[in-house]
């Protein structure tokens, strides 16, 4: 997997996402004030955005600074913490315990934020949920916590896999409840996971759900509730005419600064 990262400000993200994703990338997200974009080959760029670098995946130096930044992160019934902080998490708060790494998750940002606190507001007792773009494993996990009986993560990044994996060990949950696959929708998936699931999740760019609501309403049980995030306000109406043409109904909107979460319901048919 190569990775091209370049300076991401409020202003030019729009512009550079447009243009990385007409370049061929397979996915994108930020970190860290970059914008760091998915690339299955070495692609000549245009001249806008040449000011970044291909690189691999080797630890950078930022991680430190970010870690001394961290503080748990409340999200509905959930508190997510890094391990050292975990005596932190107030009594009658689950902890989901993260340790920063290479994959996006922490808790800090406001999508994955309010996406646990959207899955702390259904009742997954026993249900199967899917998180798409499961990063640190963080959805997947937290789903786990709140009562599904099986979670799949997939990420079409493979180093989020190991670290997906050891966040679900770290937070008890057993290896045969939580599975997670480097992959994404359109791919063949494990087990039982091409069936419909009760529960889907995804905290991704607002072009990803506008090309994968197909694969959505395909992954979902008629009537299930689709948890979207990772859209900035700005392209909101992208991913509801998305969830419109698909079928889905239901759609509600709650936003915290400049991103968006969805909420809708898969078609009954
Ligand atoms: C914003 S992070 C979300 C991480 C975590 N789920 C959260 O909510 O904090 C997006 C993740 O989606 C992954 N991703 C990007 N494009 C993808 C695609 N087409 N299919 C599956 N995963 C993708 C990235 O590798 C990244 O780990």
């Amino acid at each position: 997997m190569l990775v091209y990262s370049l300076p991401g400000t409020f202003e030019t993200r729009e512009a550079h996402l447009d243009l990385l994703w007409e370049a061929g990338a397979t996915g994108l997200e930020e970190r860290a004030g970059l914008i760091r974009a998915y690339f299955d080959t070495e692609t000549e760029l245009p001249a806008e955005i040449r000011d970044g670098q291909w690189q691999d995946e080797a630890e950078q130096d930022w991680l430190a600074a970010f870690k001394a930044t961290l503080r748990p992160v409340r999200a509905g019934r959930i508190t997510i913490v890094p391990p050292w902080l975990r005596a932190e998490v107030e009594a009658g708060q689950v902890p989901l315990i993260i340790e920063p790494g290479m994959a996006f998750g922490t808790g800090h940002h406001a999508t994955t934020r309010m996406a646990v606190e959207a899955l702390g507001e259904l009742d997954l007792a026993g249900l199967r949920v899917l998180d798409v773009g499961t990063g640190s494993g963080v959805l997947a996990i937290a789903g786990a916590l709140l009562g599904a009986e099986q979670v799949l993560g997939v990420d079409i990044d493979p180093i989020t896999i190991p670290i997906a994996v050891e966040n679900a060990q770290d937070n008890g949950v057993p290896e045969g409840r939580a599975v997670f696959v480097q992959g994404t929708l359109g791919d063949e998936l494990p087990g039982d996971w091409n069936e419909p699931s009760d529960v889907l999740v995804a905290n991704l760019y607002a072009e990803l759900h506008d090309l994968l609501a197909g694969d959505y309403a395909a992954h979902l049980r008629p009537g299930g509730p689709l948890v979207l995030t990772g859209i900035l306000t700005g392209k909101l109406a992208l991913v509801r005419a998305a969830l419109e043409r698909e079928g889905f109904t239901a759609v509600q909107v709650r936003e915290d600064g400049e991103w968006a979460l969805v909420t809708a319901t898969a078609p009954q048919s």
